[in-house]
């Protein structure tokens, strides 16, 4: 296990690049916790294979350094670093047994007999795979070679960390619930560093202590699932996370006091506003309750979305689209309703960015 460091890195697959559009990796610096469960979450394009290729060897960094235990290893080759990855598909021996992929990364470091033999089948029993132990991997369906590869990656019990990239892609629908709380159940029987890529937020969350958001070369956020729910740190991080995302409204904010769409709402904290940047409030749509006309701010109903359990309604406060909690007893819900927003769940940001308040 180690703890990994990213110190001012950046990268930019141009050589000699100085404009930072020209970044696939913004200059970031980060501790990856010894012994942490990690996701990293971005959209296509936002650099996560990027930055896993650079901790993981594959890619050197043209800016800054990774540390691994403190050991700068930003020139060390993936062999010499001590880490196992799991792919978006299968890598598997399909002439050998299932215990004999299993085995093979142990046996490779000069592990033998007994203890290959209590890992082997320690890491079997974890995924459901002891019965297959004896068979050939070639006859087997890609879901349970995908779980081969991920117990290839989780067999050596001396790994720095282990990467997955994107692990349940191949994985049908119905298993990948099941392998995604094994994963998680793993992490905690086994205590490895783990650092888990994807563009999904339910594989994130669920994964996760700690979910590194992405977006555009950046790291935006790196909390808790909690964390990034309830302070999204950049207003991408409200919208990206969360189902619908967070409502994103153009605002002006002095001291406690917003403007929103001709309306004067009071926040319980007080902001100082920087010069010069775009100003919104950000409030996710469990705070945000339609209500009868005339209360709180004017809206236009466009759709009532009916969850089962909840009710979800789409709103346009004067040309924004507003997601917003329906309450039990409202009634009858014609064109024009209100909207109600919980002063305590309101962030202000400016240009992207939340900004912190004062009581
Ligand atoms: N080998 C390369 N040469 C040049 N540009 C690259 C290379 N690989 C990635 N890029 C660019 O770097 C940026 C980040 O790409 P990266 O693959 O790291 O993103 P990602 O978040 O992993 O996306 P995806 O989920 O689609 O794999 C993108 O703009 C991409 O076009």
């Amino acid at each position: 296990m180690a703890r990994i460091e990213l110190s001012d890195l950046a990268h930019s697959y141009r050589r000699g690049a100085s404009d930072l559009g020209d970044f696939a990796l913004k200059p970031m610096t980060l501790t990856w916790r010894q012994g942490g469960a990690y996701a990293l979450l971005g959209p296509s394009g936002c650099g996560k294979t990027t930055l896993l290729n650079i901790i993981s060897g594959l890619l050197v960094p043209s800016h800054g350094r990774v540390l691994f235990d403190g050991r700068d290893v930003s020139h060390l080759p993936t062999e010499a670093r001590n880490i196992a990855q799991v792919f978006q598909f299968p890598v598997v021996y399909d002439t050998m047994t299932v215990y004999e992929n299993l085995a093979f990364p142990l046996r490779n470091r000069g592990m033998m007999g007994g203890t290959v033999d209590r890992r082997v089948r320690e890491i079997a029993a974890l995924l459901d795979l002891t019965e297959e132990l004896n068979r050939k991997a070639r006859g087997l369906t890609a879901d349970a070679k995908q779980k081969i590869s991920l117990g290839r990656g989780l067999v050596r019990p001396d790994v720095a960390a282990i990467l997955f990239d994107e692990p349940l892609t191949v994985i049908d629908p119905q298993l990948k619930w099941e392998l995604r709380s094994k994963l998680k159940a793993l992490h905690r029987a086994l205590d490895l560093t783990m650092i888990y890529v994807t563009h999904d937020q339910t594989e994130a969350l669920t994964f996760a202590d700690t979910v590194v958001v992405m977006h555009d070369g950046r790291v935006v956020q790196a909390g808790r699932p909690d964390e990034l729910f309830e302070k999204p740190a950049h207003t991408f991080v409200g919208y990206f996370i969360g189902s619908p995302g967070m409502n994103v409204l153009p605002a002006s904010v002095a001291g406690n006091h917003a403007q929103v769409a001709g309306a004067t709402i009071e926040l319980p904290q007080s902001y100082e506003i920087p010069a010069g940047k775009r100003i919104e409030i950000g409030i996710r749509p469990e705070f945000a309750m339609l209500a009868r006309p005339g209360e709180g701010l004017p809206v236009r109903v466009e759709r009532i979305d009916d969850l089962g359990r909840s009710r979800l309604a789409r709103l346009r406060l004067r040309e924004h689209a507003v997601a917003a909690g329906v309450p039990d007893g409202l009634g009858e819900i014609g064109e024009t309703a209100g909207l109600i927003l919980q002063p305590g769940h309101i962030h202000v940001y400016a240009d992207g960015a939340r900004l912190d308040g004062r009581a």
